[in-house]
């Protein structure tokens, strides 16, 4: 679960980021349950057939109520008319930020994931400027291991996030059903990933919890980083002090209230990629970000001896205290021993299947969590067989 916090103590689940809000969106939030919303609402069990615009009303005046107004633009009053035509077919998680749901789009029949994020959450966790952050990032960036937005748009009191549903899950499902996985196949997936941190450090955006949580599989197996839920825009030569990210992937300057920038995100690499070589973290969880960096400062990030001496190197390169000094540029990686033979290119690792990950594994699945949908607006209630919104 990610977490932020923005000075010492422990770190609160994913609180402050849009500071200059707070206190009347505080004041707005004590209303929020009594405000008059002027927004089209959903008939529940209206037919399917999508409208067409001319019969879609007309978009509410001027000036909107602030609990609609204050997620603008990043999220428009109302679906453009083929995304009234959602059917819930099941649930899929439940984030520490909202909950995700597997839909048909019946007007495209695909189907896609949709979270959804109850706007009293984004306001009580004071998350409105780093939520719609969420969306223009991910909106902007376009990357073959990137897993890019499909749309988003608000209800009366949800949000909604829609993008492509990826039926083989996530790769910490993968890594807990494998246990670990051969270095082949870590070799592929650190090298996309390399490609995608590079990408995004290249347009500014530090991504700020990578982890396997937020890393889905596509049907043949290769990757798509999600979840930009944490990320932000760091100019060259800025720094970051938010302590935000999941304790366990988060670098010792991270961890101690920064000044940090995007090499913190290839310490998470190092991370996720020693996890994935050899089944276990290297360095045991702890209870709050005070007690993780003694722990993180004690270790001596050894690599187990099944680790190949490239692997092993590559992961100290990664692991080390020192930002500076941390792998962090595309020609880190080219040169070196363990991608020795590899070309970071997107097509050509994405050539083949990934075996392990296609092959039928079994799978925890999650139940649908009844309890889950009885708080969400009342379209949204609707049974997995009828038409949402109606
Ligand atoms: N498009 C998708 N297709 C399939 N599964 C998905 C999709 N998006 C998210 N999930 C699943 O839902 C989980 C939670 O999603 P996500 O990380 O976006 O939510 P969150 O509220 O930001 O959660 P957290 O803060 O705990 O990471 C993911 O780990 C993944 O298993």
């Amino acid at each position: 679960m990610g977490a932020t916090s923005s000075g010492p103590g422990p770190a609160p689940a994913r609180p402050p980021q849009g500071r200059a809000v707070g206190s009347w969106v505080r004041a707005l939030l004590s209303r929020a349950g009594s405000m008059p919303v002027s927004v089209p609402v959903p008939v529940p069990g209206l037919a399917l057939a999508p409208r067409g615009p001319a019969e879609e009303p007309p978009l509410p005046g001027w000036p909107l109520p602030q609990l609609v107004s204050l997620f603008l633009p990043e999220f428009p009053v109302r679906p453009s008319a083929r995304q009234q035509q959602l059917k819930i077919l099941g649930f899929v998680a439940k984030g520490s930020f909202g909950t995700i749901l597997k839909v048909l789009d019946c007007g495209r029949e695909k189907v896609c994931a949709v979270k959804v994020v109850p706007k009293v959450e984004v306001l009580r966790r004071d998350t409105l400027k780093q939520c719609k952050e969420e969306v223009s990032i991910q909106r902007q960036v376009r990357h073959p291991f990137v897993h890019g937005l499909g749309d988003s748009w608000q209800g009366q009191r949800h949000l909604f996030i829609m993008c492509t549903y990826c039926s083989t899950g996530d790769l910490h499902a993968l890594w807990r059903a494998a246990g670990c996985f051969a270095e082949a196949t870590v070799r592929l997936f650190a090298a996309e990933l390399v490609l995608v941190l590079v990408y995004l450090h290249d347009l500014g955006i530090m991504h700020r919890d990578v982890k396997m949580e937020n890393i889905l599989l596509d049907e043949r197996g290769h990757l798509k980083l999600t979840d930009f839920g944490l990320s932000r825009y760091l100019q060259w030569g800025e720094r970051a002090h938010t302590i935000c990210g999941t304790l366990q992937y988060m670098a010792p300057e991270v961890l101690s209230g920064g000044p940090y920038s995007h090499a913190a995100d290839w310490w998470s690499l190092g991370v996720l990629l020693f996890a994935l070589a050899s089944g276990e973290f290297p360095v045991a969880p702890a209870g709050d970000h005070v007690a993780m960096l003694e722990r993180v400062k004690q270790s001596s990030y050894e690599s187990p001896p099944a680790f190949s001496p490239e692997l092993a190197r590559l992961l100290a390169e990664l692991l080390c205290h020192n930002p500076l000094y941390r792998l962090r540029y595309l020609h880190h990686f080219q040169g070196h021993p363990f991608f020795r033979g590899v070309a970071f290119d997107a097509d050509l690792l994405q050539k083949d299947p990934v075996v392990v990950a296609v092959a039928p594994q079994p799978r925890e699945q999650s139940p649908p969590d009844p309890a889950t949908f009885a708080d969400f607006d009342y379209d949204l209630a609707a049974s997995p067989d009828r038409p949402w919104p109606g």
